[in-house]
């Protein structure tokens, strides 16, 4: 097990790229650590490969600082975003240096390089040099140098961002597939939200340098800790009314602006409200609302700004008051901009945030 402990990491005297981070990389785990561009996601991993140092905190492995073991000798493959291949060599002999290196048979490092190759579709590519690959090509012999070798942990910095989509799916796919064949420990960094729920075990989200949470995809995406998490995790993100609580007879209604009741809640499950001056919103996911029918009471007006086709769907993006709803509808719907819909709520379904912060998550999923 890998830990960081409080590791903080400036660069300079103003950038702090890490503020003081609590994470363990547990053994034989699939740890995705989600961000937006600038999060600090690479220096997390150049922390863990000993290639940065920490301002201050420690990172221990098995409970022992290795703050003092240099790179080499931690036994880390590591995969960049940036290629980094050696040019004189051939695609092949890129792939069969980490093994070469550790000594390795000739025969064991051809299987190996014929299988890793084969994995990621570079099969074909053995004996060019890099200068002659496409950018997704050369990422793909990142990676593959990276894996070909056995590694107490693989930390891999968005190892198929270049990649087209129809390829990252797949080699998305086999990486997970390849991942837990060899019981192996990786770290693997991503923007995308998609990457990150169908990859990791567990997914720490980092934004600006701050890990906001962390926890299995299914925890990030029911239960966010706070509106963030909620809003970058998912795709679409959640959606958020701003509401005033209106308290009565053991439970809280939540009325937006204009009075229009949005949900209620049993006094109980709000406990977690507090008196403190802000906003509270409740916020939806885009499949836990819909388009109200005739009789439907408490559904609340608002006018479609976008419809997005996603062929099999479409997510209609619905202004209300001042805030914006997305709500899944099936493809054949016909529904057009400017339209004006009415929307129904899962009224004791919802998710409650004040300041930011969640209170409760009292969804029909709560406790996945
Ligand atoms: N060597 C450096 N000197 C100064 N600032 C740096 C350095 N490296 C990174 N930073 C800054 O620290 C912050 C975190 O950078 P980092 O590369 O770790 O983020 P990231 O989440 O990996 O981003 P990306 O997805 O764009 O690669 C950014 O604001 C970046 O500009």
């Amino acid at each position: 097990m890998y830990e960081l402990k409080s590791v903080h990491k400036r660069y300079g005297l103003a950038k702090v790229a890490l503020r003081k981070i609590d994470l363990a990389v547990r053994d034989r785990e699939f740890l995705v650590i989600y961000g937006p561009a600038g999060a600090g996601k690479s220096t997390l991993l150049n922390i863990l490969a000993g290639i940065a140092k920490p301002t201050s905190g420690d990172v221990l492995r098995n409970g022992v600082s290795i703050l003092k073991v240099p790179p080499e000798k931690r036994d880390a493959a590591m995969a960049f975003e940036n290629y980094a291949l050696y040019s004189h060599l051939s695609v092949g002999e890129n792939l069969a240096f980490p093994l070469k290196a550790r000594g390795l048979g000739r025969a064991e490092v051809e299987e190996r390089v014929k299988r890793i190759s084969g994995i990621l579709g570079i099969g074909h590519l053995l004996e060019r040099r890099p200068g002659f690959l496409s950018g997704g090509q050369r990422q793909r012999v990142a990676l593959g140098r990276a894996i070909i070798r056995p590694a107490d942990i693989y930390l891999l910095d968005e190892p198929v961002g270049h990649l087209d989509a129809k390829l990252r799916h797949k080699i998305r796919a086999e990486l997970k597939a390849l991942a837990e064949d060899l019981s192996a420990t990786v770290v693997f960094t991503t923007t995308s939200s998609r990457e990150a729920l169908a990859l990791g075990d567990r997914v720490a989200v980092l934004n600006a340098g701050r890990l906001e949470q962390v926890g299995k995809p299914a925890d990030l995406y029911h239960r966010p800790a706070n509106a963030f998490v909620a809003s970058f995790v998912g795709d679409p993100p959640m959606s958020f009314i701003s509401v005033e609580p209106r308290p009565h007879d053991g439970r809280v209604d939540f009325v937006t602006a204009d009075g229009m009741p949005v949900a209620s809640l049993a006094a109980d499950a709000v406990q977690g409200l507090t008196n403190e001056a802000g906003r509270i919103q409740v916020g939806f996911r885009s499949n836990e609302v819909r388009i109200a029918g005739e009789g439907d009471s408490n559904a609340l007006r608002g006018r479609v700004d976008v419809i997005e086709n996603l062929g099999y769907m479409k997510i209609a993006l619905v202004g209300i008051g001042g805030d914006q709803v997305s709500v899944s509808v099936p493809a054949g719907t016909a529904l057009g901009v400017g339209e004006t819909v009415a929307i129904a709520f899962p009224r004791d379904a919802v998710h409650l945030f004040q300041n930011a912060r969640a209170v409760t998550h009292a969804t029909p999923s709560a406790g996945v």
